[in-house]
Formats: structure tokens, C-alpha cells, sequence
């Protein structure tokens, strides 16, 4: 593990990535103790929650907390609640060595830019254990235990393919929020629909949180990044910016004029046909396929369903889509991390008021 302990001026022992300042916290008591004397000394704390498996999308989060904040906390924390039962759980992409030298390159990036005011002070890892002191209440719909629950908003969309998700995210971030006591809390638009669900949670509990939503960063090719994009192996990947490209193709149709439901979406559908017809002329072994769990436009503060857009309010246009798994495998073919089950992509483009 890419950690160490060092000795501070007191004499006691914290853990450290190695080689930087940033402090390793690993339980609730640990946080509290770091956090105190900086809510004496009116020292600001954005906080930036990851399940890791660190890509350049968290990091452009973490380069906007230090130039916001006097200091960062990033949670690394696989959280189990907000994953169904038959979800990818057990094979999620866990990589702390690799996401602690990353960590440690952007602090050395941060330290040498004037314009920040903090840098990454520290890395919140805590276990399952910590973070469900009663036990960990299970995945199943019907686990009793302390939940927080945001509905309708957190009942479509990707509420309703994964209805115990945001079930899971709005508790463990009440949690995390609750524990680090952050001014500010960055999320990414990639995952647009939690950002809106968050902004609910902070509003609902009056929180004294300001909820910051960094744009998606995205590979050259148009993919937004994710940590799941391991799972796609080459073949899929070489694919997987159809969602990218059908959201496009409706965002194109608004700018070109129309504002109802059956043309914009109806642009994004005709560009996914193309694509799948495309890959179905192809041989077994060299095609991709692919399922579309929704296209949607809807109201960006309420993820509701639109007919027509109101270009004063401006819409979310948001998509899912299922990568089946590969058809005769080759020799020796990537198939991604876990070996190529069906992965679920997800992206959007918000059309901004005007
Ligand atoms: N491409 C991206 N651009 C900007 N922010 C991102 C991007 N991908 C993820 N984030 C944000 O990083 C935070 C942590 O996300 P998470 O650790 O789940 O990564 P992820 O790549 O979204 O993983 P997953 O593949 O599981 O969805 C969330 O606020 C998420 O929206
Ligand atoms: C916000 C979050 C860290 C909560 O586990 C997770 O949903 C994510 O990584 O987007
Ligand atoms: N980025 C969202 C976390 C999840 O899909 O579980």
C-alpha cells in the first residue's frame, strides 16, 4: 500500500502519501480531529467525493476545490449502498497505489501554481465499517436502516434502471458531508442527474454547503471519461462514443430550431440507428452491440420529462446505454477489465437557459 506513517512537529504519527503532505484519514474520529482546528482558523474545505480508480474527470475537480479552498479532502470510499444487487459490486476498478501517485503528481501541479489557494491536504479512504456504525444496512430495495432518500428526482431516469442508487448517494454523501463539514463539495455534470440530487439534499437539510458542478472531461474522441470505461475492452471502446455522438445529433437539432420533444429526441435516435445498422453489416466477430436504456430531455431542476423546451429555462438532454457484451471473442482479444460483461455508459449535454 502507498503509504507510510511520518512524524509531525508534536511527535505524533500520521499517515502520509509518501513524499507530499497529504494526510491519509481513515476513520471518522480522524477527520474530526484534522478538521477542528481549521474551522477555528476560518480555513475553507472543499471536498471532492470519488469511489477512486482516479481519471483526469476527478482531477479537473480537484484543481477546482484548491483554487476555491484552503484546503481539499478527496473521499476515496466504493460506497456498497449505492450499488443493486446484481450490480458491478465486486469487480468495481479498486486502484489506491495508482490513485495515491496521481494524487501525489497534482499536488506537486497545485503547489507550483500561484493561483490556487490550497492543495490536496488530505485523502478520506474510510471502511464500510466507519461509515454504517449500526452495520451496513445491505443493498436490497426493501434493507431497513438510516437512509436518505431525494424523490421524485431521484425516482427517474437512472433512479428508476438503479432503484436503489441514488438511495445510496444521498446517504453516504449526507455522511461524508456531515464528517468532513466542507464549505464547498465539487461534483461532475458527467453524473448530471446526482449533481441535481445533491443540490436537493443541501437545500432540503439546509445545509451550509455550496454545491460546485464541474464541466465532463472527455477523452479526444468525445468519450466522457468514467471509471468504468475499463470494463469496455478495445473493441466496445472503439464504439462507445455513440452515446456522445446521439446526444450531439439532438443537441444539434435544438440549435437548429426545434424545441419539441419528437424532433430533438428524435434526431438522437436516428444517429443511434445509424450506428447500430452500421455495426449489425458487420461480422460477428468484428461487431459491437448495444442497447439504449433511455434518451431523455428534461427540466434541469427537476429531471422531469419535457414535450417542448422553454429556451429560458434550457433542458438536460442525458442517455444510457448498454454495451452487450462482445460476440466470438478472438484469440487473445481485449475484452476489458473483468472480461467483458455488458457495461453501462452514461452522458449528457445540458442546453444552457439562453
Ligand atoms: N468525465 C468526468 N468529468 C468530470 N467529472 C467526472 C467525470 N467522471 C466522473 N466525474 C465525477 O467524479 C466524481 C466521482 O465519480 P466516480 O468516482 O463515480 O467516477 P466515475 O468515473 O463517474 O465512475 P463510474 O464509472 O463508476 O461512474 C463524481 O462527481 C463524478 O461526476
Ligand atoms: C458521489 C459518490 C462518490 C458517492 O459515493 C459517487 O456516487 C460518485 O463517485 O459519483
Ligand atoms: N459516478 C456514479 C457512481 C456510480 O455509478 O455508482
Amino acid at each position: 500500500m502507498a503509504s507510510c506513517s511520518s512524524s509531525s512537529p508534536s511527535g505524533s504519527r500520521f499517515e502520509k502519501i509518501p513524499s507530499t503532505s497529504i494526510r491519509v484519514l481513515r476513520s471518522v474520529e480522524s477527520v474530526r480531529r484534522w478538521r477542528r482546528p481549521h474551522t477555528i482558523d476560518q480555513r475553507t474545505v472543499g471536498l471532492v467525493p470519488t469511489m477512486g480508480a482516479l481519471h483526469e474527470g476527478h482531477l479537473s475537480l480537484i484543481r477546482a476545490a484548491a483554487r476555491e479552498n484552503h484546503h481539499v479532502v478527496v473521499s476515496i470510499y466504493v460506497n456498497p449502498a449505492q450499488f443493486g444487487i446484481a450490480e458491478d459490486l465486486g469487480s468495481y476498478p479498486v486502484t489506491w497505489a495508482a490513485d495515491t501517485a496521481v494524487l501525489a503528481a497534482l499536488d506537486r501541479e497545485l503547489a507550483d501554481d500561484g493561483a490556487n489557494l490550497g492543495r490536496i491536504s488530505a485523502v478520506f479512504a474510510p471502511t464500510t465499517a466507519d461509515m454504517y456504525p449500526a452495520g451496513f444496512p445491505g443493498q436490497a430495495v426493501g434493507s431497513k436502516g438510516s437512509f436518505v432518500t431525494i424523490t421524485p428526482v431521484g425516482e427517474v431516469l437512472e433512479g428508476a434502471s438503479r432503484p436503489t442508487f441514488f438511495r445510496g448517494v444521498a446517504t453516504v454523501c449526507m455522511k461524508l458531508f456531515n464528517i468532513v463539514q466542507p464549505e464547498r463539495v465539487y461534483f461532475g455534470q458527467k453524473d448530471v442527474q446526482q449533481t441535481v440530487v445533491i443540490r436537493s439534499l443541501v437545500r432540503d437539510f439546509m445545509l451550509p454547503i455550496e454545491v460546485v458542478v464541474g464541466p465532463t472531461t472527455r477523452a479526444v474522441d468525445g468519450l466522457a471519461l468514467s471509471s468504468r470505461n475499463v470494463y469496455l475492452g478495445t473493441r466496445r471502446r472503439a464504439v462507445a462514443t455513440v452515446l456522445h455522438r446521439t446526444l450531439s445529433a439532438a443537441e444539434s437539432a435544438y440549435a437548429g430550431g426545434a424545441r419539441d420533444r419528437e424532433t430533438v429526441l428524435g434526431a438522437a435516435k436516428k444517429a443511434t440507428e445509424h450506428v447500430l445498422s452500421e455495426q449489425m453489416a458487420l461480422a460477428p466477430e468484428k461487431r459491437v452491440r448495444f442497447e439504449v436504456d433511455y434518451l431523455s430531455l428534461a427540466d434541469p431542476s427537476t429531471m422531469e420529462e419535457l414535450a417542448i423546451v422553454d429556451p429560458e429555462k434550457g433542458s438536460i438532454l442525458s442517455g444510457a446505454i448498454r454495451m452487450l457484451p462482445v460476440e466470438a471473442p478472438q484469440e487473445g482479444e481485449d475484452l476489458g477489465h473483468s472480461g467483458g460483461p455488458a457495461v453501462r455508459l452514461i452522458d449528457n449535454i445540458i442546453i444552457q437557459p439562453s
